[in-house]
């Protein structure tokens, strides 16, 4: 694709190789995209116009929302329940699936999202994003219920991320490799500026929240301590790391320049009941489609993410993605150390 390729010719070009595609999904993209414009919008006038801070209620995960995380909630719903291709929505702010109203047409699929990921960052102008995954609803399906959304990773027809930083940009794959578009808000448009995102096998940078250390497995501390030591360890040469607090800017990141990042189950998640940090269904499976569509590697530390037979809407896994190569160490070290555990 040529320099200056709006993300809808894209979309139009690639379906055009789907035989039998009806242009139900590109329209569906494009209304997604007019979403992440709006919201790319509140985000960037947020203190102007009083809408950064909390939102003084809780979502389904317990967590207070940010007036933003709620404001986008209502510009994706509304910029997808009107337009007849899904037959059904959900949200990290929405306790159960958002069923189409009945006086709009049912299509056939089904959308997965984060409104604005990184919501810590938000009144403190770091970059933010939204995450989006696309399933297929089952054949005829006109009010799907939750089972219907607990599909695999695998199954996803479509995953992308918007990131609001320094710059606009949306980024996905259709399973077809990973292209980042850049918003021309002088036009109104995404247009390539990342083509063939890439993940480089190897990497010397790591991203972890290092304030929980004392609380994590052995495997994970094996690994950290390793990077950390740096030429004078195991590893014999140094490593950078980071942390951003927005899952978006770190994933960007390493389709970037590499890296691995990791959000692993550990002691106080544990104890909270919690299976990890990160949600499947809206952060973790687009995620994982992505970078493994950018040649890295997605895992648990003990199963590759997207195999996961999901049993709730908002089930938490631990996560560890990025280059192939980490990934594969990390998962190395939990085999090793579940090894150990099971003879001793
Ligand atoms: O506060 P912590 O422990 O650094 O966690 C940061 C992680 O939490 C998240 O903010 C969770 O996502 P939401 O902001 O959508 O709830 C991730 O984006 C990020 O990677
Ligand atoms: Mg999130
Ligand atoms: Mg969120």
């Amino acid at each position: 694709m040529e320099h200056g390729t709006t993300l809808t010719q894209f979309i139009i070009e690639e379906q055009r190789q789907v035989p039998g595609a009806t242009g139900d999904f590109t329209s569906l993209l494009n209304d997604t995209l007019t979403a992440c414009k709006k919201i790319a919008c509140a985000v960037n006038r947020g203190g102007l116009i009083g809408i950064l801070g909390s939102a003084e209620t809780e979502n389904v995960q317990g967590e207070t929302q940010k007036k933003l995380d709620v404001i986008s909630n209502d510009v994706m719903v509304d910029a997808l329940e009107w337009t007849g291709h899904l037959a059904g929505m959900a949200s990290e702010e929405m306790d159960d699936p958002l069923p189409i109203p009945t006086q709009y047409p049912k299509g056939k699929y089904l959308m997965l999202f984060d409104p604005l990921d990184g919501s810590s960052n938000i009144d403190v102008n770091v970059s933010v994003g939204t995450i989006f995954s696309i399933l297929r609803a089952p054949e005829g399906c006109e009010n799907p219920a939750v089972e219907d959304f607990l599909q695999p990773g695998t199954q996803q027809v479509c995953a992308g991320y918007a990131i609001y930083g320094p710059a606009t940009m949306l980024v996905l794959t259709t399973g077809h490799g990973v292209n980042g578009f850049t918003l021309d808000r002088s036009i109104g448009e995404f247009i390539l500026s990342h083509p063939d995102m890439t993940i480089p096998e190897e990497t010397g940078e790591f991203a972890i929240n290092m304030s929980n250390q004392r609380f994590w497995e052995a495997p994970v501390k094996r690994y950290v301590d390793e990077c950390i030591a740096g030429s004078e360890g195991p590893r014999g040469r140094d490593f950078n790391m980071r942390w951003i607090a927005s899952m978006v800017a770190e994933v960007h990141r390493i389709l970037t320049r590499g890296g691995v990042f990791m959000y692993p189950l550990d002691e106080k998640l544990k104890a909270r009941g919690q299976d990890g940090k990160l949600r499947l269904m809206y952060e973790a499976n687009p995620m994982g489609f992505i970078v493994e569509q950018a040649g890295g590697a997605a895992s648990t530390g003990r199963e590759r993410i997207m195999e996961i037979k999901p049993d709730d809407l908002h089930q938490r896994v631990p996560v560890v993605l990025g280059s192939k190569q980490e990934v594969e160490r990390v998962v190395e070290y939990h085999r090793e150390a579940d090894g150990k555990q099971a003879v001793a």
